[in-house]
């Protein structure tokens, strides 16, 4: 077994889910850059509660959002390990409705709304613990094969 099928699991519900990689920006544990993105199944749900830091900030006191957006598309990443295939971001869609504060926790979620052959519509959400919503997202994902990731490095695998 590949460690890429390692990954994708199954997963109970509950479980705590693994990185995509030791260094993917948004949850890899070696990327000094990464927002080390933490995720657990809920359900049909991923779920993350994250605080942005002083790397990620954009305006003073604001998450960049790109840096937002970066967290949403690992978060997305997640999902394949319910669906239990590998898949990639083909369009990522990101409502700001307020600002992601730095220093602030957040908890992210996401979800698969529907599948349509290699297609995978998601949506995701970003809640303060308060319960104000700062951002919403929907995302295309397309269903991939184990040599999609080794295009650039062909000796790597994940
Ligand atoms: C453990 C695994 C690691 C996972 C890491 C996750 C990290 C977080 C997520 C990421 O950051 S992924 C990195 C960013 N994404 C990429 O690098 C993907 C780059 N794009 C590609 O490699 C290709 O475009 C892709 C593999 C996604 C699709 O190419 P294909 O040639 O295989 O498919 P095609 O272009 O025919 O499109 C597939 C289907 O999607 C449809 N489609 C494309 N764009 C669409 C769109 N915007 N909305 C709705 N449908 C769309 C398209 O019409 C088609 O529908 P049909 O199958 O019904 O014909």
């Amino acid at each position: 077994m590949t460690a890429l099928q390692q990954r994708i699991g199954p997963h109970p519900d509950g479980a705590h889910l693994p990185a995509h990689h030791e260094q993917c920006l948004g949850c890899g544990v070696d990327n000094p850059h990464g927002h080390h993105l933490s995720v657990h199944r809920e359900g049909d749900l991923v779920v993350a509660t994250h605080v942005f830091d002083d790397r990620h900030v954009g305006a003073p006191g604001i998450a960049h959002g790109g840096a937002v957006a970066t967290v949403l598309d690992d978060l997305y990443g997640f999902l394949l390990y319910l669906v239990g295939e590998p898949a990639v971001t083909r369009q990522l869609v990101v409502e700001y409705l307020a600002p992601v504060l730095i220093g602030t926790t957040y908890r992210l979620e996401a979800r698969v709304d529907r599948r349509e052959g290699r297609k995978l519509f998601v949506n995701a959400k970003v809640t303060a613990l308060d319960g104000r919503t700062a951002a919403t997202s929907t995302a295309v994902f397309v269903t991939v094969d184990a040599e999609h990731f080794t295009q650039a490095r062909p000796s790597s695998a994940i």
